[in-house]
């Protein structure tokens, strides 16, 4: 049987983009990409990219107050244009989606820029109703905000709303506790609003280490961020130019405006997925294999619309292992197991790989090694702000299977501590590095004494500082 392609892409972010640059421009399949909004997807029009771009512009007066502590007597960051922050942000976004349909071009890929749906286990469907056929489909068409279903939660944003803003409001009320939330209270706290941020549990993000986040919230409250913990808006209503928020407790109050940062969806809805047998998880997602293979042999499925790890990096390895096995004769499978992650908030930020104190305790014995300190470059500009640094070693000298660092470019440095910990390293490994001084990283590798043991017999058995 002949198809019009070897493979169609439904999505062009991240684990799209990548899967069929490599299908096609390293192994030659002919390809074709759909793509109904801009090319990039989420992390760079929607994420990713323009979130972080935000955080730096959310730093200035930190700096500026930092500056001040050093000698730069009157040192201010100024008064914030958003509007001209805004204008130079689209022009780089614009250059990325270019440089991402540039990469698609120069590898041969063939890109349409509409809607595509599944007609059946070959076919698609685009949104002009011309239908095209491929040996195997890829599914890679993200995930999507989901807003709480309370009444009158049409009047909150969402976090794709937020970088079209024509004007940043005077306050907003964040909800959520997760990644999402915690970075824009924290963006925009810095650049200038009233933010207040509403949880339904007693510290923000829920699944990562207790310390990293007692440390997180805490440090929510210390920048300004009014937090409402344990707090459940029920109900929304215009009010005058704003909104007041009904919540669970009785109280109410009124806020220019409010983001729902109440987590994403599998975005399946309307895709023709269900018609045609691919079997999808409750929340929508595409149910996969370990080689991203669905319940149709021909159809695949990588990146958030999976639901496994819903990280840029993840996507784009997924689309790559699955055009390297399907397309280049080089099986290749995922390790979800061991992926680092970091929350960009400022001025640290949580970042963390591997177990959390909690999972090690459950899962046996381990040696807990903690530092915390007031780093000297904030300290001598007067803060008092602590960074945590934690390890958590398998008891008995075994393999370091935690890091979780609450610090100034934390992320920077969990990224390098997975390459030893992929590596399967022990705390010994760790500690023959020679410390690289003064830097904050050097703590890794000379934390000599447990702090405490975890798990097991010896169960929360304290041993001192490190
Ligand atoms: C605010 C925010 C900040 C984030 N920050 C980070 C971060 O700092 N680090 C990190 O690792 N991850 C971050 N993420 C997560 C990251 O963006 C996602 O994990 C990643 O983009 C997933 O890639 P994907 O290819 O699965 O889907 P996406 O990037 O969402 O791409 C899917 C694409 O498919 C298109 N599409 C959907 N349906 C169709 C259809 N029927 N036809 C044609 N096209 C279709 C969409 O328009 C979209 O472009 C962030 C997410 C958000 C929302
Ligand atoms: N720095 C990064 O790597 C980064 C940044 C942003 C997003 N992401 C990715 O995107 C994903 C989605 O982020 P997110 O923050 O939207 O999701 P999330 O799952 O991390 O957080 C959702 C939050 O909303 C709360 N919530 C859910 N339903 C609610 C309701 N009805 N009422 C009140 N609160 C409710 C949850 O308790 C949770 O705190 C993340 O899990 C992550 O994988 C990564």
């Amino acid at each position: 049987m002949s198809f019009d392609y070897d493979l169609f892409v439904i999505g062009g972010g991240s684990g799209g983009v990548r899967a069929a640059r490599i299908a096609a421009g390293e192994h030659g399949a002919r390809v074709g990409i759909a793509e109904e909004s801009r090319m990039g997807g989420t992390c760079v029009i929607r994420g990713c990219v323009p979130k972080k771009l935000m955080v730096f512009a959310s730093e200035a007066p930190a700096f500026a107050a930092e500056a001040r502590g050093y000698g730069w007597s009157g040192a201010t960051a100024g008064a914030f244009d958003w509007t001209a922050f805004r204008r130079k942000l689209d022009t780089e976004l614009t250059r990325l989606e270019g440089a991402y349909t540039g990469g698609l071009v120069a590898a041969n890929v063939d890109v349409h820029k509409s809607r595509a749906r599944l007609v059946d286990a070959h076919t698609v469907e685009l949104a002009d109703g011309s239908r095209l056929s491929a040996k195997h489909i890829l599914i890679a068409v993200g995930g999507r905000p989901v807003r709480p279903g309370i009444p009158g939660d049409e009047l909150g944003l969402v976090s794709d709303d937020v970088f079209l803003l024509d004007r940043l409001p005077r306050s907003i009320l964040v909800v959520g506790g997760g990644f999402i939330a915690c970075e824009f209270a924290g963006i925009l706290q810095g650049m200038g609003c009233q933010v207040t941020l509403a949880y339904r549990g007693d510290a923000v993000l829920r699944g990562f280490d207790e310390e990293m986040r007692r440390h997180a919230t805490e440090q929510l409250r210390v920048n300004g961020v009014e937090l409402r913990l344990p707090a459940t808006p029920q109900q929304l209503e215009r009010e005058g130019d704003a909104i007041r928020v009904s919540f669970a407790d009785g109280s109410s109050a009124v806020y220019e405006q409010v983001l729902f940062a109440t987590g994403r969806a599998p975005h399946t809805k309307g895709l023709g997925l269900d018609e045609i047998g691919v079997r999808l998880g409750s929340r929508g997602q595409v149910l996969v294999d370990e080689w991203s293979q669905s319940s149709v042999p021909s159809i695949f499925a990588v990146g958030d619309v999976t639901d496994r790890v819903n990280l840029t990096p993840v996507a784009i390895r997924e689309g790559h292992c699955f055009a390297d096995t399907v397309f280049g004769a080089k099986p290749r499978k995922v390790d979800h197991a061991l992926v680092g992650a970091a929350v960009y908030l400022r001025p640290h930020e949580v970042a963390s790989i591997g177990l959390t104190e909690e999972a090690a305790a459950a899962s046996g014995p381990h040696d807990v090694y903690v530092a915390s300190f007031r780093p000297m470059r904030s300290l001598f500009a007067g803060s008092d702000a602590r960074m945590v640094m934690k390890l958590i070693v398998q008891s008995g000298g075994g393999k370091v299977v935690g890091c979780h660092i609450f610090g100034p470019e934390a992320g920077e440095m969990i990224q390098l501590v997975a390459i030893p910990m992929g590596m399967g390293a022990t705390k010994a490994q760790f500690d023959a590095a020679v410390a690289v001084h003064p830097t904050l990283a050097e703590e890794l590798v000379t934390m000599r004494r447990p702090t405490r043991h975890i798990g097991g017999k010896i169960a929360e058995n304290p041993v001192g500082s490190a």
